[in-house]
């Protein structure tokens, strides 16, 4: 499903709904709500949204868990680490407990704690497959989602659930979901604005199945659905406009 907006506003206060919503259900079908947040700019207005009394007040942040899609592999205190933004706009304003947030970094090798946080969400899934009540995600220019960048090698990945590796353009480890992680999600939505993302989105939707160079085209999920909320600078080469 694919939503245009006119602002990243609207885009905003949409995803807001979805997440109070998506939260509620959970909680009421499970009694918890289990999120993977996303990292970069896009989620910014989303997040200090929530973090107001109209949609912090409708959310049951004592059943809510939050884990990461993706990460870069820097300290929690360095300000491109995508846990530090979630803290800095969501999650220090909201009643979560601090032991229902698990922060995708460790003073561990990256590879190790990859290791290690596949072991803690499959712990949080009672060993069974992870499945997401929802997974927010962002497009780069690329078409690349969470850490799962054109061209490498952790696109293969069938079997982990999280992986690390070292992405050579940004000179920097990452870690991530890996696709048969996010394809098991109940619900997976998109948020992705702006002119710069128009060929890549319109490549992922509407162009040739070629994942290496669109990753964002390997998020099917098997059993849910996945929500496209775009701007229509986004959308100004698709056909199909939701
Ligand atoms: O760690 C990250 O950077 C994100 O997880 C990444 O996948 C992001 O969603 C896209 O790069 C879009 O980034 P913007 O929202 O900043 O355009």
């Amino acid at each position: 499903m694919i939503k245009v907006f006119n602002s990243t506003a609207q885009l905003s206060r949409a995803a807001a709904e979805i997440f109070v919503q998506t939260a509620q259900e959970a909680v009421q079908e499970n009694g918890r709500f289990t999120v993977a947040l996303t990292g970069g700019s896009s989620p910014e207005q989303l997040y200090k949204l929530l973090a107001q009394p109209l949609y912090r007040d409708m959310v049951p942040w004592e059943h809510t868990f939050i884990f990461w899609g993706d990460e870069r592999w820097v300290k929690l205190t360095d300000d491109r680490s995508n846990a530090k933004m979630a803290f800095e706009t969501l999650l220090h304003h909201v009643p979560i407990s601090k032991s229902h947030i698990f922060p995708m970094w460790g003073e561990e090798s990256p590879e190790d704690f990859a290791l290690i946080y596949e072991k803690r969400l499959l712990n949080h899934f009672g060993g069974a497959t992870p499945q997401f009540d929802l997974i927010l995600l962002g497009m780069g220019d690329d078409g690349h989602t969470a850490s799962l960048f054109p061209g490498t090698s952790v696109l293969q990945e069938t079997e982990r659930c999280v992986q690390a590796y070292y992405l050579e353009p940004q000179s920097m480890y990452r870690i991530t979901l890996t696709a048969p992680c996010l394809t098991q999600a109940k619900k997976i939505v998109f948020m992705t604005y702006g002119e710069k993302k128009a060929k890549a989105l319109y490549e992922v939707l509407e162009g040739e199945q070629n994942p290496t160079q669109y990753p964002s085209q390997l998020v099917q999920p098997v059993h849910g659905e996945t929500i496209w909320l775009v701007d229509e600078a986004a959308a100004s080469k698709l056909s199909q406009k939701g």
